[in-house]
């Protein structure tokens, strides 16, 4: 179906580092996952783009509107919109948790208001929306032995895998004015002037700041991994590679966390294949 063509093509394009575990896949769970995969790049970019926060506000609202059309089954195949049309498609023959998707809206949202998070406790339910959302839409496709346990671990994979992105991303988000670590941890670490500059702030402990929260994504991933087990071969496969790069990019920011500060931290695409390809033998990465 061309409209899962044009959702795979923009899984290849922009999914730097979580294409390599869909391409893992069976082909009907493979196109599912693009289609997820371009809806969630779309809501992501309506939130990062250039337009006034009105219109992004509804082009967001136009996306609820998406959402409704599918579940209520208004989705035609001549549709001109293929990521609609695509994901109306994968909820046919996944069961898939639609309001993971509003529950990305609301995370970007709260993006929009330029929400800050003054605890651990805020800040997860941030990510619990733009992350854990997505690992437990991904579960709709995979299916899961036990579900309900299976959507926990779900949603605190995304949380690792969002934090390991926050620390990743500071100075870029920074240079947007965006600070996503909770604010009491900013301050107890001397950090609450921000990161725009190619150095940690004077007299901060910037060190110590990124090693306490990666020890915190660090335990998401430890409790998160949890979900493996509960998959079949390829599901599990996929989640390994997806997770397991960014568990070694949450390596290489522990290491050496002035390194956030200069550019983004990434990794080469050999090290990124070998991964996902030791995950797909069952291996360890
Ligand atoms: C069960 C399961 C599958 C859990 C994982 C859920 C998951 C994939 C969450 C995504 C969170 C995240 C850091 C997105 C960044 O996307 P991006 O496109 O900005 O990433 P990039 O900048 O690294 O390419």
């Amino acid at each position: 179906m061309a409209a899962y063509r044009y959702c795979e093509a923009v899984t290849a394009l922009q999914a730097r580092n979580f294409s390599y575990g869909i391409r893992l896949l069976p082909e009907a769970k493979r196109l599912a996952m693009s289609a997820l995969y371009a809806l969630a790049r779309r809501v992501d970019d309506i939130g990062d783009g250039d337009l006034p926060p009105e219109q992004k506000a509804h082009q967001l609202a136009r996306t609820r509107d998406l959402l409704d059309e599918i579940r209520t089954g208004r989705v035609g195949e001549d549709d001109t919109d293929p990521i609609k049309v695509a994901l109306a498609d994968a909820a046919r023959r996944f069961p898939i948790p639609l309001g993971g998707f509003d529950e990305l809206i609301d995370g970007v949202e709260m993006d929009l208001k330029g929400v800050e998070y003054g605890t651990y406790e805020e800040l997860k339910v941030y990510c619990r929306c733009v992350a854990g959302s997505i690992g437990r839409l991904s579960l709709g496709v995979y299916g899961c032995e036990d579900p309900e346990l299976g959507a926990r671990y779900a949603d605190t994979l995304g949380l690792a895998l969002q934090l390991t992105n926050i620390l990743r991303d500071l100075r870029e988000d920074a240079a947007n004015g965006r600070t996503y670590l909770p604010t009491e941890d900013l301050v107890r670490f001397g950090c609450q002037e921000g990161f725009a500059l190619d150095r940690p702030p004077v007299g901060s402990d910037f060190t110590g700041l990124v090693a306490f929260e990666a020890a915190r994504a660090q335990a998401a991933f430890e409790e998160g991994l949890r979900l493996l087990p509960m998959l079949d071969r390829r599901s599990r496969a996929c989640t390994a590679a997806m997770a397991g790069i960014y568990h070694r990019l949450l390596g290489r920011i522990a290491a050496e966390p002035e390194s956030v500060l200069r550019g983004r931290v990434s990794l080469p695409g050999w090290e990124k294949a070998y991964v996902a390809l030791s995950g797909l033998a069952g291996g360890r990465s």
